[in-house]
């Protein structure tokens, strides 16, 4: 049977601008869920909850062929659950995510014990891998996909405390979980990551691991070690992946990126001088790194989907896809060299 499903309102991140006072209010009531297990139990039971089956999210495809995140009032997923030989009362196990502009709590929740097709059958969806998911959806909903399936997978992989070994419990929003036989308390990870577009003026650098896709080529990237600046970090990946000594930094912007596990990706434009340009590969990390001119990047973000060159021709290169904050770097390296130096 297919049940109500709705659609997310489109505007669930946007428009900071719009309406300061309704903002506050709704930071204001997502951190109360998030402390008050009865307040929250009761926005669930009034919210609508999408869903995940063992980490992959479900989806829907409209007539019009647009893929969106079905949503579920919680009495159509108990009903569900129901149907499907479960007690209903698992819905109450769903994770907070965020409210809408409306106050309306949005929850998720993965539904990894029952069996898949029976309930793709009753939700008339499909689960698909996050990857797909992250970059099919429309941009609202992909951060909250992401967001989902980390906290759930965080939830999955932090059952029994790394102290005591003892079982740990969370609250009603799953914003925590607590071991009660020492008083730990263990927040959701993310682990900081720094990504950076190297410049030495007229060109950028662009690198490939060997696990990227064929002819696809990104920024610099690697984990903060502890106890790092995030200046830090820039300047010992950049000198440990290519051999250069960077001399400015300049930050972007930032994302949260769940691939393959959280991270939270921080990035910045660097440069070196024009004379410190030789790049010395780490080939243990890299498989390749190289200076591209301003027409090569034109070129390269032309491309929309990945190229199928005939494996016997060079790759045509291209670059991580508009949702990637990578690609937002490289963007705003060719505004600026348009800008400055109108390619010349
Ligand atoms: N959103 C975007 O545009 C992009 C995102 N990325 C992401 O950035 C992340 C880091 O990039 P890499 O070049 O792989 O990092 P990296 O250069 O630090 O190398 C990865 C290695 O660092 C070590 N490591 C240290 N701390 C770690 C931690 N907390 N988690 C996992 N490994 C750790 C491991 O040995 C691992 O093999 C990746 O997860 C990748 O998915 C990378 C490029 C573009
Ligand atoms: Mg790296």
């Amino acid at each position: 049977m297919l049940m109500c499903l709705r659609v997310l309102p489109a505007r669930v991140t946007r428009n900071f601008s719009r309406c300061c006072s309704n903002y506050v209010a709704r930071m204001r009531f997502i951190n109360k869920l998030k402390e008050d297990e009865g307040a929250c139990l009761t926005a669930l039971e009034s919210g609508n909850i999408f869903l995940y089956h063992t980490l992959a999210p479900l989806l829907r495809k409209t007539q019009q062929g647009v893929f969106q995140l079905p949503l579920l009032p919680f009495k159509d997923l108990e009903g569900i659950l129901n149907r499907l030989g479960k007690d209903g009362s698992m819905v109450k196990d769903s994770v907070l995510i965020t409210c809408t502009e409306q106050n309306r709590a949005l929850f998720c929740l993965d539904v990894g014990e029952l069996d898949q097709q029976a309930v793709e059958k009753e939700c008339g969806g499909n689960f698909v891998d996050l990857r797909k998911a992250f970059f099919t959806l429309r941009g609202e909903e992909a951060p909250l996909v992401a967001r989902g399936q980390a906290l759930l997978r965080w939830h999955q992989g932090n059952g029994f405390c790394s102290a005591s070994g003892k079982p740990t419990t969370r609250n009603q929003a799953g914003s925590q979980r607590v071991c009660h036989s020492n008083g730990l308390i263990y927040y959701p990870k993310m682990s900081p990551v720094i990504i950076t577009l190297v410049s030495d003026g007229k060109r950028c650098l662009l690198a490939r691991q060997a696990s990227f896709p064929r002819g696809m080529f990104s920024a610099l990237a690697g984990f903060c070690d502890m106890g790092e600046t995030l200046e830090e970090t820039l300047r010992r990946e950049v000198a440990e992946e290519v051999g250069l000594e960077v001399v400015s930094v300049r930050y972007s912007g930032s994302q949260h990126w769940p691939f393959p596990q959280s991270s939270f990706m921080v990035a910045c434009h660097a440069t070196v001088s024009p004379g410190n340009t030789q790049v010395d590969v780490d080939h243990e990390e890299l498989e390749e790194a190289r200076w591209f001119t301003l027409e090569e990047i034109r070129a390269a973000l032309k491309l929309r989907t990945p190229p199928r060159n005939p494996r016997d021709q060079p790759p045509t290169i291209w670059v991580p896809p508009s949702y990637a904050i990578a690609h937002k770097l490289i963007r705003e390296w060719v505004d600026d060299q348009e800008l400055h130096y109108d390619g010349k």
